[in-house]
């Protein structure tokens, strides 16, 4: 059965997501934004306190990249954590009454299964181009952000045949068009190298909002970092950890979310993508107090 201190497969954090989102119909709901590649369902959760008005927005995804399986685990946690505070936690009753926050629990889902079924340290989609016999493209290089057009097949940070030629890429991108006016904030969480990136990657050039959204960086770092002592990095990510083109972070600044920001967890590098299981529990617990952070940060520019 479903743990949220293990590693779940695809087809138990769908029995979970489908358990979940009729949990609680005064907090969460779901909603389907399209499909994979390979047709499974790609579900958006909805938490927040039930409202007949549209309210302002935060949107995080996990799972972009297949191997990082301690991405899912935080969504699944954030999602359990702010359904059971609610009420009790003063700081996620008034988020979650005045805002709402979608969470895509996993992203990536066909990957994501793959590298339980087939190949551990698979990162990108599993569709196919034509002409290669190499598969996938990098969920993350697949943005209209600065799209890099001239790329390997058979890299693992392969751009794609076109802009959003990944229909998850596509379905995602078209949630944040169709809702941009309303969502204030964008997390994606990735692992590993414990860092807060914020855009851009696609240039060195810095973000109109560059020294706001450094400050609100290092403020979630240093809550992160007052639960362990777990050191985090924040900076702009092309200096920060490497130039690079057609992220979703970029993509969501560059069409008007301010705060846009993609999450490294743990490690450095001891374990890597394979974190052992042990460490769900204290990573989701830390990156709470960060993504928590965030989430204040944006109510009080609401
Ligand atoms: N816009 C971006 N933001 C963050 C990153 C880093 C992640 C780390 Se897994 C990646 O390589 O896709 C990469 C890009 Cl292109
Ligand atoms: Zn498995
Ligand atoms: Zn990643
Ligand atoms: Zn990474
Ligand atoms: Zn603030």
């Amino acid at each position: 059965t479903h743990s949220y201190t293990n590693y779940n497969s695809w087809d138990k954090v769908q029995s979970w997501i489908a358990a979940i989102s009729t949990s609680n119909s005064a907090l969460i709901s779901k909603q389907s934004i399209g499909s994979t590649y390979e047709g499974r369902p790609m579900t958006l959760l909805k938490l927040g306190k039930k409202s007949s008005v549209t309210k302002p927005a935060i949107f995080m995804d996990c799972g972009i990249h297949a191997r990082e399986w301690i991405s899912p685990a935080f969504c699944q946690w954030f999602v359990k954590e702010a359904l059971s505070t609610y009420g009790s936690d003063s700081q996620m009753t008034s988020l979650l009454d005045q805002m709402d926050v979608y969470v895509l629990p996993v992203f990536n889902i066909d990957g994501y299964d793959y590298t339980h079924k087939s190949n551990r340290m698979w990162r990108k989609t599993r569709s196919r181009t034509s002409g290669t016999s190499c598969l996938g493209t990098d969920p993350n290089r697949n943005w209209n952000a600065g799209w890099c057009s001239k790329s390997e097949p058979c890299s693992e940070t392969f751009c794609g045949s076109k802009v959003e030629s990944e229909v998850e890429v596509r379905n995602v991108a078209d949630f944040l068009r169709r809702n941009k006016a309303d969502i204030k904030a964008y997390l994606t969480i990735h692992s590993y190298s414990q860092l807060v990136l914020f855009p851009y990657s696609y240039t060195y050039d810095l973000a109109a909002d560059h020294s706001e959204l450094l400050k609100v960086a290092e403020g979630a770092s240093s809550a992160l970092r007052g639960l362990y002592g777990t050191r985090y990095t924040s900076g702009p990510g092309a200096a920060t950890i490497y130039p690079a083109a057609g992220g979703s972070d970029d993509y969501a600044y560059d069409i008007g979310v301010k705060y846009s920001f993609t999450f490294e967890l743990r490690d450095t590098g001891r374990y890597g993508f394979l974190l052992p299981a042990s460490q769900i529990k204290p990573t989701c617990m830390e990156t709470m107090l960060a993504i928590k952070y965030i989430a204040a940060h944006v109510q009080e520019n609401l």
